[in-house]
This record gives C-alpha cells, sequence and structure tokens, in this order.
C-alpha cells in the first residue's frame, strides 16, 4: 500500500524542467562552475543568472545529486509551512553537533519541538528592550573609531559589538570582545567559536560525506576549537547553576546587589538544570544571533556610505529625537529606518540560500509539466534547495526596479494603488514553524546601533569605492568589510 501511496503522488506530477547539463550523471561540469563562482565570490549572481535562464522552478545534478530549486513563493510556503513535516534540515546535526550538540537550531523532529517550547518563551520584548545593556557596549564601539577621518573597518566592529551584546544576553556576562585584552580568556574563546563557525560552512556544505571525512580525515584545529569553546562555556553555566536554588528549579536566588537583568541563562535554568542542554542550546543562540546581526548592520552601512541621499533622509529621521537616545517605541516608530533594514535584508539577504530534506514521499504544487503549472513529485532524501536571495530579486514581485536599493517602496501607497505585500516572495527571517525567534532582538538592536552611530558622527563618508563583494560561510557578508571614515558631530 505503501507503493501504491507513492505511485498515486507520482502519477497526479510532472516531471520538473532540468536544467540542460552536457552530462548528467555526476554532474562534474556544474560542481566546477559553483567552486568557481565561490572562488570569484559571485556565486549569488551565477545563481540569479540560472534561475533567468531556468525558470523559478528546475532540477540539476551536481556531483551526483540531484537538487531541486525553487525561488517560487507557493513552493517555499509549502517547503517551510503548509507541509513543514514532511521536511527536515538534512544534515545539520553531523554537520554542526561537535560545536553546537543538540538544540533549537540543530535538530528537527521531536527534539526540535522541545527545544523551540524552550527557548521561545524567553524572546519577549521585556528582553529585546534591553536597550542599556547595549548602550554600554556601543560606547566600547565608540571608543574604538579613530576620530581623526582616518580609515577604518566597521564590520570587523560590528561582529565585536554582536558577539558582546549576544553574549551578556545570553551568559548573563560579555565576552567584552571590543576590549579585552590580546590572549585573555575571551579573546581566546572569541577565536576559537571564530574558527570553529568558519569550518561549519565548509562541513555543512559536504552534504552526508561529512560522516565519513570526520572518520577518515578528522580536523584537529577543529576539534580543539569545539574545546575550547565548550569549556568556555561550561564554567558559567556551572556558576548559573551554583547560584540557583538546585532543590526548587523555579525559585532563583537572586545575588543581593545585582540589578534585575534580564539573563537568558538563567531563564533557562528553570526549565532544565541539564548542563549539556543549556550549553548546547545557548551555542545554538549564539551562532543564530550573532553573525546575522552584524552581517544586517555591516550590509546596512555598505549602501548608506554610498547612496548619500538615503543616508540623508535617513538623519532627517533621527535628527527628530533631537539628541536623545531612542528607546524601544521610538525605533520602532522610526518608519524609513524599517524601510531601510527592509531594503538590505531584501537585497543582502542574510542567509542568501537555504535548503531541507524530504523526509518523506510528498509534493510540491507548482513547476511541474512543459507549462511548468503542474505539481511534482519529491521522494523521501530529495534535497529541496531555495534561494532567497534570488526570489527576492525577482522583477513579477517587486517590480522592473527590483535591483535597484529602494527604501520607499516599503512605504503603504496612497489609496487606490497597491501596496507591496511579497507574503512569502520576501523572506529573511524564514516562515513557518521554523521562523527566526530573534527577529525583534535583531531589528531592535541593529535599529538602535545605527541611530546611535549616527547621532555620534556627522560624517560617515565611504573609503572602499568598490561593489558589494559577497562572502559565503553560513551567512553573507562583505568580503571587503565595510571601510569607511568618521567625523564626530
Ligand atoms: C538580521 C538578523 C537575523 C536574520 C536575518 C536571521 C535569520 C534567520 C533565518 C533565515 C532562520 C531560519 C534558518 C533555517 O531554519 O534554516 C533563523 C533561525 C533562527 N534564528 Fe535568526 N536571524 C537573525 C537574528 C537572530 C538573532 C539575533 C537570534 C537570537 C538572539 C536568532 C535566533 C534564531 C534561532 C534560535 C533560529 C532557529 C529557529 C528554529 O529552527 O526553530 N536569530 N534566523
Amino acid at each position: 500500500s505503501i507503493v501504491r501511496a507513492r505511485s498515486e503522488k507520482q502519477r497526479r506530477c510532472k516531471s520538473v524542467y532540468r536544467i540542460p547539463q552536457f552530462e548528467r550523471v555526476i554532474g562534474y561540469a556544474l560542481y566546477r562552475t559553483q567552486v568557481t563562482a565561490m572562488k570569484n565570490k559571485n556565486a549569488m549572481e551565477v545563481n540569479l543568472q540560472r534561475y533567468l535562464d531556468n525558470g523559478e522552478t528546475w532540477s540539476a545534478v551536481m556531483m551526483g545529486n540531484t537538487f531541486f530549486n525553487t525561488i517560487d513563493p507557493r513552493n517555499v510556503q509549502e517547503i517551510l509551512g503548509t507541509k513543514f513535516e514532511d521536511f527536515g534540515t538534512a544534515e545539520r546535526l553531523a554537520a554542526f553537533g561537535p560545536l553546537l550538540g543538540k538544540g533549537i537550531f540543530t535538530t528537527d523532529g521531536n527534539f526540535w519541538k522541545t527545544s523551540r517550547a524552550l527557548v521561545k518563551p524567553n524572546f519577549n520584548r521585556s528582553q529585546v528592550a534591553d536597550l542599556e545593556a547595549l548602550e554600554s557596549h556601543i560606547q566600547q564601539l565608540f571608543a574604538k573609531i579613530p576620530r581623526d577621518g582616518s580609515t577604518f573597518d566597521l564590520q570587523k566592529l560590528f561582529f565585536q559589538l554582536t558577539l558582546d551584546s549576544a553574549t551578556e544576553f545570553l551568559f548573563g556576562e560579555s565576552v567584552h570582545s571590543l576590549t579585552s585584552s590580546e590572549d585573555s580568556e575571551q579573546q581566546r574563546f572569541e577565536a576559537a567559536f571564530d574558527l570553529a563557525q568558519a569550518k561549519l560552512g565548509i562541513r555543512y556544505r559536504r552534504g552526508k560525506f561529512i560522516r565519513f571525512s570526520d572518520i577518515f580525515m578528522p580536523d584537529y584545529e577543529f576539534k580543539t576549537a569545539c574545546k575550547t569553546v565548550h569549556e568556555f562555556v561550561d564554567k558559567i553555566v556551572g556558576k548559573a547553576l551554583e547560584r540557583s536554588h538546585p532543590k526548587d528549579a523555579e525559585k532563583v536566588i537572586e545575588e543581593k546587589d545585582e540589578v534585575e537583568r534580564y539573563v537568558f541563562l538563567k531563564e533557562l535554568a528553570k526549565a532544565t538544570r541539564d548542563p549539556q542542554r543549556l550549553r548546547d542550546e545557548l551555542l545554538n543562540i549564539l551562532l543564530a544571533g550573532r553573525d546575522t546581526t552584524a552581517s544586517l548592520l555591516s550590509s546596512t552601512f555598505h549602501v548608506l556610505v554610498r547612496r548619500p541621499d538615503i543616508l540623508e533622509k535617513l538623519r532627517k529621521e533621527v535628527d527628530e529625537l533631537h539628541g536623545v537616545k531612542p528607546n524601544y517605541d521610538t525605533l520602532k516608530s522610526m518608519k524609513y529606518l524599517k524601510y531601510i533594514l527592509n531594503e538590505t535584508l531584501r537585497l543582502y539577504p542574510v542567509v542568501p540560500t537555504n535548503a531541507r530534506v524530504a523526509v518523506k514521499d510528498t509534493t510540491l504544487s507548482h513547476g511541474g509539466g512543459p507549462d511548468r503549472k503542474s505539481p511534482v513529485f519529491i521522494p523521501k532524501g530529495q534535497v529541496v534547495a531555495y534561494s532567497v536571495y534570488c526570489m527576492h530579486r525577482r522583477k513579477d514581485i517587486y517590480g522592473e526596479d527590483a535591483l535597484e536599493f529602494k527604501p520607499e517602496r516599503w512605504a503603504p501607497k496612497p489609496e487606490g494603488e497597491e501596496s507591496l505585500r511579497p507574503a512569502w516572495g520576501y523572506l529573511p527571517f524564514n516562515g513557518g514553524p521554523r521562523v527566526c525567534v530573534g527577529q525583534q532582538f535583531a531589528l531592535t538592536e541593529a535599529s538602535y546601533a545605527i541611530v546611535r552611530l549616527l547621532q555620534e558622527f556627522a560624517v560617515v563618508e565611504d573609503r572602499d569605492g568598490g561593489p558589494f563583494v559577497e562572502q559565503l560561510s553560513l551567512t553573507m557578508v562583505s568580503a571587503n568589510g565595510v571601510k569607511v571614515a568618521v567625523m564626530p558631530i
């Protein structure tokens, strides 16, 4: 009956368009093209051209694997939303497990459900609005900025800022990478985390081969880095467990002179006292939250320094605060800032491509047959890739000016005209049950940092001149950093 169900599913479907490939048993040529594009740092552009040449949904063979590719929002909605149960996150645990263990980011099924339930309640407005803690990190960032008009890399500072603020929020103590001395325990943690994380991207791209390479070509540098990260976090977790009451997990004893401050670990320790679980969930969230926010900040400034017209308009909005530091509500009310962030995440999505694997035989409703309108059959084990980068550049969704950076496109249109409502065609934070839990955290942090920088510096000037060049690891950032010079107010 399983066979019958499978064939019935298949019968209603039509085959998906296969892109022309000189040979499609191994698909070596396509693999070479991909490797070259990665090396040339233009993989996104090459991918976009492939979609323009072949349509929204197609399949291709690369190194013996068939990949199903789509940028049809209707299919993407099914993969992530309506048919959520039919898809999993493939080899994520095998690739990321040695660093992150099992947690919200690396697991599927019931384990993921428990993780999500454990983690999600801690992302409410009360912690999101901890702007005072953020301000102290911003001050440290200001202190590292040269005020004499010399060139520096803002992107590097943003990566330190987001590490400092994420560790403060998660662990209850910041690693202070902006100020800590070289060869301090904190700096060693930062270096180890960065090294291990950079290797996660490479590991993930190996797909199922990662299991073999871990056995036959163990990477000792990676292992040592993971160990350093674990020992550092274990110490913090140990302290937190000691400080909280061992018998009554509900009652966490506060230290007398400590100001009541939201600490993620403290809240999580009320729900579980398993040190391994605590460490793993913390690292899962640190990975998901740190580079992503830094990338958004960097890409935003990459654009702002190249577009004085947009920067000036944003400055007008910031000037309405008359130098007063913004709070959560003022940030929310800054519409133009919001449009700029929307537009940055559209053209420079932090997670530009993503994939799932079918955990059972299933179908997607669009892309089959000569007219590409029929459903397509997706057998169990099929990798399904979707490119948010390419979907966000579709002219039929965003208009003829889709490739232009235009914050105004997000403003509601006057009556009678249609406002932009891309729904599943706009997906910087993902959608469905696995939608990003840190979206508000990220947008608040990024907005606050942008406003404070513009309040502190009168001029922010481009010192690079080049176009955006992508650097892909787990996230996409500018390969050349964000080289700027500033002048104080
Ligand atoms: C601009 C910043 C950010 C962007 C663009 C972003 C984007 C995303 C995306 C696309 C996913 C889905 C990944 C997938 O399922 O394949 C995701 C998941 C997630 N994000 Fe974010 N994120 C950002 C910031 C943050 C922050 C600041 C945090 C936490 C402090 C965070 C925590 C998470 C977690 C825990 C998940 C996994 C959720 C799950 O699988 O259930 N993110 N994010």
